[in-house]
């Protein structure tokens, strides 16, 4: 069986810093420079992890930097492109292992996981990636609201799945030469900030069962970086950012739309701690990026988009009984569409 935290371990070995780049410290200020985010699970079960082994056992995923604790990003600038595509998956941060329980029946579904580095906890229902139906889950909300906590804590209870986050930020568009020298006065916050239709164009693919390769964006230096991470064979997809609600095109895609609602205090206190301690922000530069930017934009652009979410959480990963509820409605769904699958199946051999 494939064993990603190994996998992971062994893409923090390959980790070399960024040209003209600060050795990676940390993770979080690669956050959302990996697009798929993926969490690994309780520390305690890596050490009975074991490679491929035909026998169900438990496996460890990567995540994306946006996790913290977790320094396994991979930003090997490999000058091979074929060898880039192939997923030297940057991620891992905060998060949990997940229990990996797939019997490697199917093979080439098995190594798409691999390429894909994604969290593989039960196994494939279809030989079919065509037919596959993948749920698509968008979570929008402001700046330090909680997305990603929320996020872990929904994957932390979806056992048995094969979920991947996907970040609006990898879709930042590249900065221009002069908006990178004067990079405090870029609206980091507004919509043209992002590549809608490369966005869209991906969460499409992936919807239809196809295979997709994220590209990975860099916090630290604001630019799209040449690793790209491929997608596919996953039954949960989730899409968070600050402005993932904002396309009609990209939320006709998805099956249930969430809206993390925090209060805006808490989120700059928040902001403020996390940019500081994990993104090399400085105080004075936090808070004149949110009065600037931040703020106005939230107000303009993200807060108008709650309107189109199934469901708002107030207060974000504190509130329990809503996630339960959320994970609850994803449970439902996916067990939907396995018997839609089997009923499917049935049929294909009667008429054989
Ligand atoms: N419920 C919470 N209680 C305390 N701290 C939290 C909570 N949710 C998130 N945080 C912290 O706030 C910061 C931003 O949270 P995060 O989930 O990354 O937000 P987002 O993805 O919306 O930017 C992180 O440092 C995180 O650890
Ligand atoms: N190069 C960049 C890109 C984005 N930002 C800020 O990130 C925020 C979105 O991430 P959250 O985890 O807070 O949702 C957004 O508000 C941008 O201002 C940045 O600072 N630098």
């Amino acid at each position: 069986m494939y064993n990603a935290l190994k996998f992971k371990r062994q893409q923090k070995q390959q980790y070399q810093p960024l040209e003209n780049d600060q050795p990676l410290d940390n993770p979080e200020e690669h956050r959302g420079a990996i697009c798929l985010k993926i969490l690994e699970k309780a520390k305690s079960s890596i050490s009975s992890l074991s490679p491929k082994s035909s026998s169900s056992s438990s496996s460890s995923v990567s995540t994306s930097p946006k996790f913290k604790n977790n320094n396994n990003i991979n930003n090997n600038q490999d000058k091979d492109k074929d060898n880039r595509d192939r997923d030297k998956s940057p991620l891992i941060n905060r998060g949990q292992q997940q229990q990996i329980q797939n019997a490697s029946k199917f093979k080439e579904e098995e190594e798409e996981v691999e390429d894909s580095n994604v969290i593989l906890n039960r196994q494939p229902q279809s030989t079919d990636r065509k037919m596959k139906e993948m749920l698509m889950i968008c979570i929008a909300g402001g700046t330090a609201s909680g997305k990603t906590t929320v996020c872990e804590e929904i994957i932390k209870r979806l056992e048995n799945q094969r979920v991947a986050v996907i970040c609006l930020d990898s879709f930042y568009r590249p900065l221009a030469h002069e908006d990178l020298e004067n990079v405090a006065s870029y609206n980091f916050d507004h919509p043209d900030a992002f590549d809608w239709e490369y966005a869209q164009k991906a969460i499409k693919e992936l919807k239809s069962g196809n295979k997709f390769h994220i590209p990975t964006y860099c916090f630290k230096t604001h630019t799209r970086l040449q690793e790209t991470v491929a997608i596919n064979g996953i039954d949960v997809i989730i899409f968070e950012g600050i402005l993932s609600l904002y396309s009609q095109g990209i939320r006709d895609q998805m099956d249930i739309k969430i809206f993390v609602d925090t209060d805006s205090d808490t989120r700059l206190s928040r902001r403020v701690m996390r940019d500081i301690a994990e993104r090399g922000r400085s105080l004075e530069g936090v808070l004149h990026q949110y009065e600037k930017f931040v703020k106005p934009s939230f107000d303009e652009y993200i807060l108008p988009t709650k309107k189109y979410a199934d469901v708002i959480i107030p207060r974000g990963a504190d509130n329990v009984v809503a996630i339960d509820l959320i994970v609850q409605h994803i449970r439902s769904k996916l067990n939907e569409q396995d018997a839609k699958k089997l009923n499917a199946n049935d049929k294909v051999m009667e008429n054989d």
